[in-house]
């Protein structure tokens, strides 16, 4: 059966089914054009659902407000619906899929009544990769067609690259909204009946009541990381929660690092570092999703599949990231959840002294005296990642690029030093494995808890956490033995405190220093003292020059005192034992020798 859009037969029955299921008024197949997203901001803008900034602020740009009870991913409401109970594991949510199905076909009943069903074809990673990544969203929010524009390849060219048999991921979200006849709709609408459930086996996402972020814009969170976990784990790769940068010496050496790190760690902010070393150049390739696959030259080379930047904006500024305010000046751009200025441009906290009025993100009046913030702690920003001035060449090469070093990182007032080198690449998966982080406000519970968070990939695991760990394990063959080709690992941690409380490290771009230090590990000049959990750097061997610094704060951050990493480790066997027998036997052999090591020290 031809169609005007495509004769892709699995992708028409496929739409035919839900569109019986969620009865919309119209269906809308997406092209991905300007003139398309001029019609559904303009849309947008006439519901309420978005306010136009001024476009001598932001050109093209738009603000909006979620409902207070959709504003960030709801992680209780996700589920992994593995065929097996046993895959979903002890870190995820499980429904059978059969069950689970049922019960969503009863809430996409008549779901998009009085909406429009939109056909959303998209692509994470470039459309000329050796096999594109394709997946087609059908979503009643046209915001989330919006963003999904800027967050992935979409529109017309994917459809017509996908052909009429091409597999995709078919993503279902619906906002759980219908609307009766003559009813008008609301700014945010959404339903507090919320379902996130993916489908390993079958490699299908269904998204129901949220029209936020992680939880509707099903290419991201869902399926380049989720869906795309299980495909690595299957086909031999990783999907990985990593920045990726490219790092240049003042000699014109290029490096490759991802970086793995926890909300509230400044991820973002390390992708697009501005360096203080002299002569020192980081180029951004992607600031969240990394998916790596070994090489013919048994080197693990790195993807970013997406085509936009969906930051945290709190805590974002000239100082803290000038390379993402300059990406967002350029404008078109969707603020969610942010303040909006008298004179139509977007403020949030971080931003330093705040304007004497702005209207928050419920949409009230804010003045410096108001006690909340004026922007939700987990509001963002959502950028067209092309915009960015440091957007590295590599980021557009289909092959991506090959990963030197894979930092991972966490935030912690004590314990873990600045930097510190793995032993090998066992110990490596042993220190991402273990990654710890304090929790802070933008996530919920409360703040200051250390938690476990596994590569930092704690909420997105898509099958069972000690497989996931023994699939790291094994990669390392994938460096066809040769274990010089595997890209080192290291730990850092910018956010330790002294006695006062205050941070013993500036961080922001004199991280620089611990970048220098790991290329020049890399190129076994770096000084290091070997230490009981790894190759610890030492103050002289940080190029501090020009920092202005006490000497016992380096000391202090760079220290490793037995005593609290002895503390630690009934907090590792705690969260082994979570694993049972799927967790590898090597890394509790990695905890025995450092509990050894530290008994020796
Ligand atoms: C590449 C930067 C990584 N990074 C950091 O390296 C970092 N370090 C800190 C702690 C800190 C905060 C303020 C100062 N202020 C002054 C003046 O030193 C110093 C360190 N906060 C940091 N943040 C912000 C975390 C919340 C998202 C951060 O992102
Ligand atoms: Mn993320």
């Amino acid at each position: 059966m031809s169609h005007p859009h495509t004769s892709h037969s699995r992708l028409l029955a496929w739409i035919d089914e839900v569109a019986a299921l969620t009865t919309p008024d119209r269906i809308v197949w997406c092209d991905g054009s300007d003139a398309e997203w001029t019609r559904l901001t303009d849309e947008l803008v006439e519901s309420g659902a978005l306010v136009r900034l001024n476009p001598e602020k932001k050109p093209n740009s738009f603000w909006a407000r979620t409902d207070p009870s959709d504003v960030a991913r709801v992680e209780e409401r996700t589920f992994i619906c593995s065929a097996d109970e046993a895959d979903a594991g002890p870190t995820n949510n499980w429904m059978a899929p059969a069950e689970m199905k049922s019960l969503m076909t009863e809430l996409y009943r008549g779901s998009m009544r009085g909406r429009t069903m939109y056909v959303v074809p998209f692509c994470m990673g470039p459309l000329d990769a050796e096999n594109p990544m394709f997946g087609v969203e059908l979503t009643d929010s046209p915001y989330v067609v919006a963003s999904m524009r800027i967050m992935t390849r979409m529109g017309a060219e994917v459809l017509r690259k996908m052909g009429d048999d091409a597999d995709f991921v078919p993503c279902l979200h619906s906002i759980g909204a219908p609307l009766e006849p003559g009813q008008s709709d609301v700014a945010w609408p959404c339903n507090e009946t919320k379902y996130i459930s993916h489908f390993p086996e079958t490699r299908e996402i269904w998204s129901f009541g949220s029209g936020y972020g992680g939880n509707s814009l099903l290419g991201k969170k869902c399926y380049a990381l989720r869906i795309a976990s299980v495909a690595a784990r299957d086909e031999g790769w990783l999907a990985e929660h990593m920045l990726i940068m490219k790092l240049t010496s003042p000699e014109g050496v290029v490096r490759y690092i991802a970086g793995a790190f926890p909300s509230a760690c400044g991820k973002t902010n390390l992708a697009m570092l501005d360096p203080t070393l002299e002569g020192w150049k980081v180029e951004t390739i992607g600031d969240d999703i990394a998916w790596m696959r070994f090489g013919e030259d048994g080197r693990l080379w790195a993807t970013n599949p997406e085509f936009g930047l969906f930051g945290v904006a709190p805590g974002t500024d000239f100082h803290t990231n000038p390379n993402a305010m300059r990406t967002l000046a350029k404008g078109n751009s969707v603020f969610t959840n942010v303040a909006l200025t008298d004179d139509g441009d977007i403020w949030w906290e971080g931003m330093g002294e705040p304007p004497a009025h702005l209207t928050d993100w419920k949409g009230q009046d804010w003045t410096p005296e108001s006690e909340a913030p004026s922007s939700h702690p987990n509001s963002r920003f959502c950028t067209p990642i092309e915009q960015c001035p440091i957007l590295a060449d590599e980021y557009h090469d289909p092959r991506g690029v090959p990963i030197d070093a894979i930092l991972f990182g966490g935030r912690r007032k004590t314990t873990i030093p600045l930097v510190t080198e793995a032993r090998d690449w066992v110990h490596g998966v042993y220190l991402g494995a273990t990654l710890s982080s304090e929790t802070t406000a933008a996530a919920v519970g409360q703040v200051g808890v250390v938690r476990r968070d596994p590569m930092a990939m704690l909420p997105f695991i898509g099958y069972h956490a000690g497989d996931y760990f023994q699939h790291w394990i094994d990669m390392a063959k994938g460096a066809s033995g040769d274990a010089s080709k595997l890209p080192k690992v290291f730990y850092v941690n910018w956010f330790r405190r002294d006695a006062d409380g205050g941070f013993l490290w500036p961080g922001f771009g004199e991280n620089s220093r611990v970048l220098k230090w790991v290329v020049e590990r890399l190129d076994g000049k770096a000084d290091a003292v070997e230490t009981p959990i790894g190759h610890v750097a030492t103050p002289e061997s940080l190029d501090l020059t020009g920092l202005d610094i006490d000497p016992a704060a380096v000391e202090a951050v760079l220290r490793v005192d037995s005593d609290e990493w002895l503390a630690e480790l009934p907090q590792v066997t705690e969260w082994f034992e979570k694993f049972g027998d799927k967790l590898p036997a090597v890394l509790w052999a990695e905890l025995d020798a450092l509990r050894a090591r530290l008994a020796d020290a």
